[in-house]
């Protein structure tokens, strides 16, 4: 059993973040000099296929083994009519994921990725964040270790989704949590949820960061008091993936979120994730600004469930194939630059 046995555990992985493979990057930099076109004319799938080259250590890179998971948790403070949804549906969509009838199942299987269901709704909802923290210590070590626990270590690239009715404030209250905007700046509509409820959410985030904000002195203690269960286990896993040299694609505003608490932490946290896309809802943008990171897509999409990062993957799959199909000049015998 792998994972995060205490919190002294989780805060040593954090501290420890192993980089790219730095003579690999320089490699796969050089490759992408030789090949037949003018230097940089394929923009960013350049420096996607770099950054998959130095986590990968693979001057080729390749996309065989892309595993795709998606966490399911239930929150305590969706009984306060903060989504447009009722609870239960995040255990029925839990059903439909296992079915295999979700947009992530269909999207998964178009881009070639393995889907795998962690379902933590059977632990019960996280606590009501607007007055009781969302999870004590061992439930916060649990949930993280099942994302770490979820991680196929021979994975070529991870994808990392939710689900989770009400999930959205959470997220919101852990992005507002010890920043300059005010908290209303980090709120959106979620599942589509009209003005009054967005007057909920806001003094729900509002009354959370009030009882919580002071003692969220660490990325642990954040994601226990404001986070939920699916949201600590996305953190787990991402933390995780990048102990192992996985690189990440991130989807949308609640996945970004999740990690926020760690990228506090430490700036290069991020360093082994793309964000799969940009997601219509209203912080999402803000957050990515926050965490260093440029969108492979803007869709207009804000599902979640890993949906816009699955969409991604065909991207990362264009980079790879121009990167380690094409000739060099030489090999075409094409005459180089003046
Ligand atoms: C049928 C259905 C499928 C979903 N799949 C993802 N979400 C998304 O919506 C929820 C967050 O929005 P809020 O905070 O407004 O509840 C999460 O479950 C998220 O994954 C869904 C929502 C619904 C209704
Ligand atoms: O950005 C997302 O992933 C998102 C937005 C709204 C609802 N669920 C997910």
């Amino acid at each position: 059993m792998t994972g995060f046995a205490t919190r002294a555990a989780f805060e040593a992985a954090l501290a420890d973040l192993p980089p790219p493979d730095a003579a690999i990057v320089a490699q796969a930099r050089e490759r992408q000099a030789q090949l037949t076109k003018p230097a940089g004319s394929l923009g960013r799938l350049e420096e996607i296929a770099i950054f998959m080259a130095g986590w990968q250590r693979r001057v080729r890179p390749r996309l065989e083994t892309v595993q795709a998971i998606v966490f399911a948790g239930e929150h305590g403070v969706a009984t306060r009519g903060v989504s447009a949804f009722p609870p239960e549906v995040t255990r029925q969509m839990v059903a439909n994921f296992n079915a295999g009838g979700a947009a992530i199942n269909a999207l998964s299987r178009a881009c070639g990725a393995a889907l795998s269901v962690v379902d933590l709704t059977g632990d019960g909802p996280s606590g009501d964040i607007t007055e009781a923290p969302a999870m004590d210590e061992a439930e916060c070590l649990a949930a993280l270790s099942a994302g770490a626990n979820a991680v196929n270590t021979q994975a070529d690239l991870l994808l990392v989704g939710e689900m989770g009715i009400g999930n959205t404030t959470p997220a919101s209250a852990i992005c507002a949590q010890g920043q300059a905007e005010s908290a209303g700046a980090w709120i959106g509509r979620g599942t589509g949820i009209d003005a009054e409820g967005l007057n909920r959410k806001r003094q729900a985030v509002d009354a959370a960061l009030r009882l919580h904000g002071p003692h969220c002195a660490s990325p642990f203690e954040t994601l226990r008091r404001l986070g939920g269960r699916e949201i600590a286990a996305m953190a787990g896993a991402i933390l995780t993936a990048r102990q192992r040299r996985i690189p990440v694609l991130l989807d949308g505003f609640i996945c970004c979120a999740a990690i926020a608490p760690l990228q506090c932490a430490d700036p290069a946290f991020t360093d082994h994730c793309l964000a799969g896309h940009c997601s219509d809802e209203h912080a999402h943008g803000m957050l990515l600004d926050r965490l260093g990171l440029r969108p492979l897509l803007r869709l207009d999409m804000r599902l979640g469930e890993g949906t816009g990062a699955a969409v991604a993957v065909q991207i990362v799959r264009s980079a790879l194939a121009a990167h380690n199909e094409m000739a060099t000049f030489a090999e075409a015998a094409v005459s180089g630059a003046r």
